[in-house]
């Protein structure tokens, strides 16, 4: 280290500071990148890496333009990356020995703001804990970009973290560093977020206004955010909106696999919006209304009140269609105004964007002007929002219509706006009109018909004469620049008049340039009317998309009921509808009520019982956020929790068993959920043997019909369990019928009462082609089963002996006869420890009992 740099001492000395972080290291037009840093980015950005200085001191280095920085960032901060931008700030004309550098901001994937790296529909959240040594945890988020904060207190376990905190577009969380609980450890090792660490979480004054809450974890959260924030962002902070306080009992609350299984956001495969209930419910106008969908989404209500003041807006928009039309319209040119606050606040907003901002201020009375005819709900809408006209009339007089992106070099502010920028406006126009007069005038006097007056940077303006009409040069004319086929020259008045041009534009575009900065700062203290503006807006938006889809797909307004009664009349899931040719949808009633709390739905494979299932609770979620349902008639219980156990897509990702995974969600289910509760539970126990599976699908169900007496969707193919209809008092059996006409098997997609008489699975084998050979075989097999005299005495359907322990023993005897081989599997897959191997390793050993049974014959 003894023959280092000063310049490479001064990146040692901040790259020290931000270790967690690339630092972007400004040089000339460069920002360059060192050592591992280099490396890394190298790598990550598919860049060229080079070396600085010779020999063993060469330190690896790459580097980007400044001015493409953007693009470069976004990509590592997509990969979860932080970035701390350091730039010259001083003069490298006139500093002494090393310009001197600081950095100016981190950026960090929770807190970019620019607009290439953030998705318009969506909330990019940041999120801070405190809290950690006790049962109750504190959580902040704060979306940087719009300034919107909530918070509130969970439980300490995983999953209240996860259903608080893991809305899509959480980007970032912030820890204390102190030891975690090992199994948050092991969680976060699969987060899909960028951890920080802040340690400080004492509530900076300046902040303190935003919180009006007592509770000192909460404080801390926020103080921890506000710290990460300062420390990263190294600016005004003036556009975070005072946090809204999160009361769970509020809303309708969902674990992350629930919203994930039925699609509310994302659809399960592809976790794209298309496919999702959010694809088909955005008919919104404005980013801001988009935004506020989603959040409705992740949140919906559980409070009455709240839920039917917006059903009453989309109840009227749905009624008045002439006010829905005029309201789309004006919605249309509504720019993005929470995000337009928050580059106001960051001071990175420019001329073109506050054309925007004043665009949609326009709109803005014609809005509130339009809302009264909504009734009192709209009127209410209207009050306490001021329309900032002011800053409107302000932005009019100062700004022209169609503004440069660039902020220094003028051509913003309009004219009339201040009289001295008219001034020099007028000296560099007189003089451009006197050079277009020169031109004219100095032909006539020359002669010279191809004389033409120019500029270029390094000589100014210029009389320019081609070769041959040199003779005809007057003598005043002072010889500057020479072509191949013409000289250029000066005149004293030229020169005058250039410096009195040039003088008047520098002039101009520095006031131009503080006239700006002096507007952004008038607007910077509308800022959070700004906000309450844009919050009215969005909820205006929502409503009408709500209205227009109601409209289009034929919803219907639900109503509450108070005796907990759920009664759906030819009701369909709004999704699934419209992946299929119009009307070929098959819409099903529903009711459950106090004596009809549990339904058990049987009926073949892919007859629907998903699709069923999904959609009650599909429908239960559109309602609580007030939107109208698929559904002819629609009466619903007001849930407080849905719980789902459906499928197992994401279970193969986190390492656990599928069984074992079922088991924990529906233990999570049961000791969760209360008579106010959905749940659905798709096929329970079908990951364990048919014994055990079946024990513990009815142990279950006489828990939940014993203990919770919530509103339960239960599908099964265990058709024993269907006797449980003549136990269980508010258990009732359902089942989706499907028919069979010449050996084929037709699926009606109807909910019927009672339960299936029959199961189709060979059927659906079938139709996914599998050989010949097996289908036949499987059916002599099922006919054998079929016909074994019962002898136990329960009552059950043909179906039953292929799950019936004693008769399975027996079959399997009357088929073959027992080996040594047998035995020796049997006893390797009973000792077996499942909940402990990997697939593969299941993979592996099925490949060796098939291996061990093969090699008999
Ligand atoms: N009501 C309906 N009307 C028309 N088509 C439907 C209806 N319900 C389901 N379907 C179609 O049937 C397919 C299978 O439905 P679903 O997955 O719900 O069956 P399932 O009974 O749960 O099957 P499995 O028991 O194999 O899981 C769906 O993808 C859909 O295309």
């Amino acid at each position: 280290m003894s023959k280092i740099t000063p310049m490479m001492q001064q990146y040692h000395d901040i790259k020290n500071q931000y270790p967690d972080a690339f630092l972007f290291f400004r040089l000339g037009d460069f920002y360059e990148l060192f050592f591992d840093d280099a490396e890394l980015a190298a790598r990550e950005l598919e860049i060229t890496l080079t070396r600085r200085g010779k020999g063993d001191d060469a330190a690896p280095m790459c580097g980007v333009p400044y001015h493409s920085a953007e693009n470069y960032i976004a990509r590592l901060i997509d990969k979860g990356y932080k970035i701390a931008i350091c730039e010259q700030v001083e003069d490298p004309q006139t500093a002494k020995g090393v310009v001197k550098r600081e950095v100016i901001r981190v950026v960090t994937p929770g807190t970019i703001m620019e607009e290439r790296a953030v998705t318009a529909d969506a909330n990019h959240y940041i999120a801070a804990l405190s809290g950690m040594d006790h049962d109750r945890l504190a959580y902040v988020r704060t979306d940087l970009t719009t300034g919107e904060t909530d918070g509130g207190i969970i439980g300490s376990e995983v999953t209240d973290i996860e259903k608080a905190l893991l809305a899509d577009g959480l980007r970032e969380v912030i820890f204390p560093r102190e030891e975690l609980p090992s199994d948050w450890e092991k969680w976060l090792k699969t987060a899909a977020f960028t951890i920080s660490y802040e340690e400080n979480e004492d509530m900076p004054d300046a902040y303190l206004h935003l919180y009006d809450g007592s509770d000192p974890s909460v404080r801390a959260a926020f103080g921890r955010m506000l710290h990460y924030l300062a420390r990263t962002q190294k600016r005004s902070l003036a556009h975070l909106q005072p946090l809204a306080t999160i009361e769970p009992r509020e809303f309708l609350q969902m674990d992350v696999h629930t919203r994930r299984n039925l699609e509310l956001t994302a659809s399960l495969r592809e976790r794209k919006k298309k496919g999702s209930l959010y694809h088909l419910l955005d008919d919104t106008k404005t980013a801001m209304g988009s935004r506020m969908l989603h959040r409705f989404l992740e949140r919906p209500l559980a409070n009455k009140r709240e839920v039917e003041r917006r059903q009453t807006l989309v109840h009227q928009l749905v009624d008045d269609m002439l006010t829905r039309a005029q309201l789309q319209d004006q919605l249309k040119n509504v720019y993005d105004l929470e995000r337009l606050a928050g580059r106001v606040a960051y001071g990175n907003v420019n001329a073109r964007e506050l054309v925007q901002l004043r665009t949609s201020l326009q709109q803005v009375p014609e809005i509130v002007d339009t809302l009264p005819a909504l009734g009192d709900e709209g009127v209410r809408l209207t009050e306490d929002v001021d329309v900032c006209e002011a800053l409107r009339e302000r932005l009019e007089a100062a700004l022209v219509d169609d503004p440069p992106i660039a902020i220094r070099e003028g051509g913003m502010i309009r004219r009339g706006f201040h009289e001295e920028l008219d001034e020099y406006r007028e000296a560099s126009e007189n003089g451009k009109t006197w050079l277009s007069n020169l031109e004219h005038q100095e032909r006539e006097a020359t002669g010279i018909k191809n004389l033409k007056v120019g500029y270029n940077r390094v000589f100014g303006y210029y009389i320019e004469i081609s070769k041959a009409q040199l003779p005809h040069a007057p003598d005043h004319f002072e010889r500057k620049q020479t072509l191949t086929n013409a000289e250029r020259f000066i005149t004293p008045d030229l020169k005058e008049m250039e410096n009195r041009i040039l003088e008047a534009e520098e002039k101009m575009e520095q006031l131009e340039f503080d006239l700006f900065k002096s507007v952004r700062e008038e607007t910077n203290a509308y800022i959070p009317r700004l906000q309450q503006l844009a919050q009215m807006i969005a909820y205006v938006d929502c409503l009408q998309s709500f209205a227009q889809v109601s409209e289009e797909r034929r919803f219907t307004r639900p109503r509450f009921s108070e005796q907990r009664t759920m009664s759906l009349v030819n009701s369909r899931h709004p999704v699934v509808e419209t992946t299929l040719e119009r009307g070929a949808y098959v819409a099903n009633d529903v009711h459950m009520d106090d004596k009809r709390e549990q339904l058990l739905i049987t009926g073949p494979n892919m007859a629907g019982k998903s699709t069923y299932m999904r959609q009650i609770a599909i429908i239960s979620v559109m309602a609580q956020i007030g939107c109208f349902v698929p559904a002819d008639e629609a009466t619903l219980p007001l849930f407080d929790k849905i719980f789902t156990r459906i499928g197992a897509a994401d279970d193969l990702v986190s390492g656990q068993s599928t069984f074992m995974v079922e088991m924990l969600e529906t233990e999570h289910a049961l000791k969760e959920a209360t008579a106010n509760s959905l749940l659905l539970l798709d096929e329970i126990g079908r990951g364990t043997s048919t014994y055990d599976g079946m024990a513990l699908a009815r142990s279950i169900v006489e828990y939940i019909h014993g203990h919770i007496g919530a509103k339960t969707l239960f599908s099964t193919h265990y058709h024993e369990l269907t006797v449980l209809e003549e136990e269980l008092e508010t258990l009732w059996n359902v089942h989706v019928r499907a028919e069979e006409e010449a050996g084929e098997v037709i699926f009606l997609h109807k909910v019927e009462e009672g339960r299936a008489d029959k199961s189709y699975g060979i059927h659906v084998a079938q139709l996914a082609h599998l050989p010949d050979t097996v289908i036949e075989r499987a059916r002599a097999l099922l006919d054998e089963y079929e016909n074994v005299p019962q002898e136990n005495g329960i009552a059950h359907d043909e179906q039953l002996p292929l799950f019936t322990y004693e008769e399975e023993k027996k079959t399997t005897r009357s088929v073959k006869k027992e080996t040594p081989e047998d035995a020796e599997v049997a006893k390797q897959i009973r000792d077996m420890d499942i909940l402990n191997i990997t697939p593969l390793e299941a993979m592996q050993a099925i490949g060796n009992w098939q291996k061990q049974l093969r090699s008999k014959t």
